[in-house]
């Protein structure tokens, strides 16, 4: 048994529901335990990977589906109020009983859930150290599994349109330009997304795909909850110690070879085009934020944001919490900034809803954890896909931010760019999947 010697949050001011669990979790430090995501092995696992270091959680302990993020946080605050936990890493940051979770774009619109998740085992590792905690109503100590068998991959895959094809996109992408240009409109931006669907001949399982987006992209987010998998390069909020930061992206260039990427990066942080985009985006998180710090940095000029498919142009906003805010609290503030949505906000929604042709899903949506002292991490669902709850297909999605400057063909082109790591990682050639050979 875990010994119980410190609670892991006050529960001031928190209603307990009496229909949640009480929870005992106890934290072990551990030798390195290798690739974390070779520890996956169940569709309900999950994962938050960079550049190696990160979290997997295995089984589960709680689940909850959610209305809102701000249902999600009072759910988590509660629940929090419920666990004891033991440490052997006391005050270290994201160590600990945790909540994973992935919510819808646009609640109001969609046949997909917002879903909290608290694993029954986290394998945990982050700069040399490395950890195990336990979740359960008994309390038992933490025991690091067996890796599980990898597979052999979704074999053969066919792609298909979902919704709008590239013609049908390009379409709607000249008719928003023609609203946002009509003087009489008050749209400036628009983020309008496409989809693929990836059919496999076996099963398409998170781990496969999250191994390969992990080693392909290992400056992004590489996640896993309840079926969505990708690599995100936006952070919509991360909370640690009363810091606020945002990793705010918009803007892109496609990259081709390594020779061209100074006159890329030029080319993209000369753009007035990608630059209007790229400040509408910038305005919508510095406006959300600013409520909830007593200091803030905001960049005057975004620096270029080198992937291995694209570059965006990006900016770190950076915050001084006024209080005591949890991560989900704020990302509940923050979304749907203008990097996926538009500008003004309301607008632009109604605009995605009858141009799009689309239910989003998760995709754009957050997803990330939090901890039981409210710090966590909540990327924007970018690069990425949902299996299928048979796990017979997954479906792909990308964006663009529309503006008065767009060109229907870069756009679908640039859609292109940013389903390659999706399908890179299911191995189909994009060229061959988007109909060009
Ligand atoms: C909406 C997406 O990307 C966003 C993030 C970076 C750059 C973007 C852009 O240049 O349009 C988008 O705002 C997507 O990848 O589906």
């Amino acid at each position: 048994m875990c010994p119980i010697a410190r609670t892991g949050l006050s529960s001031s001011s928190v209603t307990v529901d009496p229909a949640l669990p009480r929870l005992r979790a106890c934290t072990v430090a551990i030798d390195d335990p290798g690739d974390l995501l070779d520890y996956l092995a169940e569709a309900s696992d999950v994962a938050w990977i960079r550049r190696g270091d990160g979290l997997v959680g295995l089984g589960v302990a709680a689940r909850v589906d959610v209305a809102s993020l701000d249902d999600g946080a009072e759910w988590w605050k509660a629940l929090s109020a419920r666990i004891e936990h033991s440490t052997e890493l006391p005050g270290a940051w994201g160590v600990g009983p945790l909540a994973f979770g992935s919510f819808a774009f646009d609640a109001g619109h969609t046949a997909s859930t917002s879903v909290l998740i608290v694993p029954e085992l986290i394998i945990g590792r982050r700069s040399g150290q490395s950890w195990l905690t336990a979740i359960s109503a008994d309390g038992h100590s933490p025991v690091l599994p067996a890796k599980a068998p990898d597979s052999d991959g979704p074999g053969r895959v066919e792609v298909r349109p979902v919704g709008l094809d590239a013609a049908g996109y390009a379409r709607e992408v000249g008719r928003l330009v023609e609203r946002i240009n009509d003087p009489d409109s008050e749209l400036a931006k628009v983020v309008l997304a496409r989809a693929l669907r990836a059919m496999g001949e076996r099963p398409v399982e998170a781990r496969w795909l999250a191994k390969r987006l992990a080693s392909a992209y290992p400056s992004c987010w590489t996640f896993h909850v309840d079926g969505l998998v990708g690599a995100s390069p936006e952070m919509l909020i991360r909370a640690e110690g009363g810091l606020a930061t945002s990793r705010v992206l918009a803007g892109t260039i496609r990259r081709s070879d390594a020779s061209q990427d100074e006159a890329l990066a030029d080319a993209l942080s000369g753009s007035g085009k990608d630059l209007e985009e790229h400040e509408f985006a910038v305005a919508s998180v510095a406006n959300a934020l600013r409520p909830f710090c007593s200091g803030m940095n905001v960049p005057d000029a975004p620096f270029v944001l080198q992937l291995p498919n694209v570059m965006h142009l990006a900016s770190d906003v950076t915050g001084v919490m006024a209080g005591a805010f949890s991560a989900l609290h704020l990302a509940g503030r923050l979304h749907p900034s203008a990097a996926v949505c538009g500008t003004p906000t309301a607008a632009a929604l109604a605009a995605i809803a009858e141009h799009e042709h689309l239910d989003r899903g998760r995709y754009a949506g957050p997803v990330g954890w939090i901890d039981t002292h409210g710090d966590g991490e909540w990327a924007i669902a970018l690069r990425c896909g949902q299996i299928a709850q048979d796990a017979a297909s997954i479906t792909l999605y990308a964006g663009c931010g529309i503006v008065g400057r767009s060109r229907p063909d870069a756009e679908v082109a640039e859609t292109e760019a940013k389903l390659a790591p999706m399908l890179g990682a299911l191995g189909v050639s994009p060229g061959a999947a988007l109909g060009r050979s």
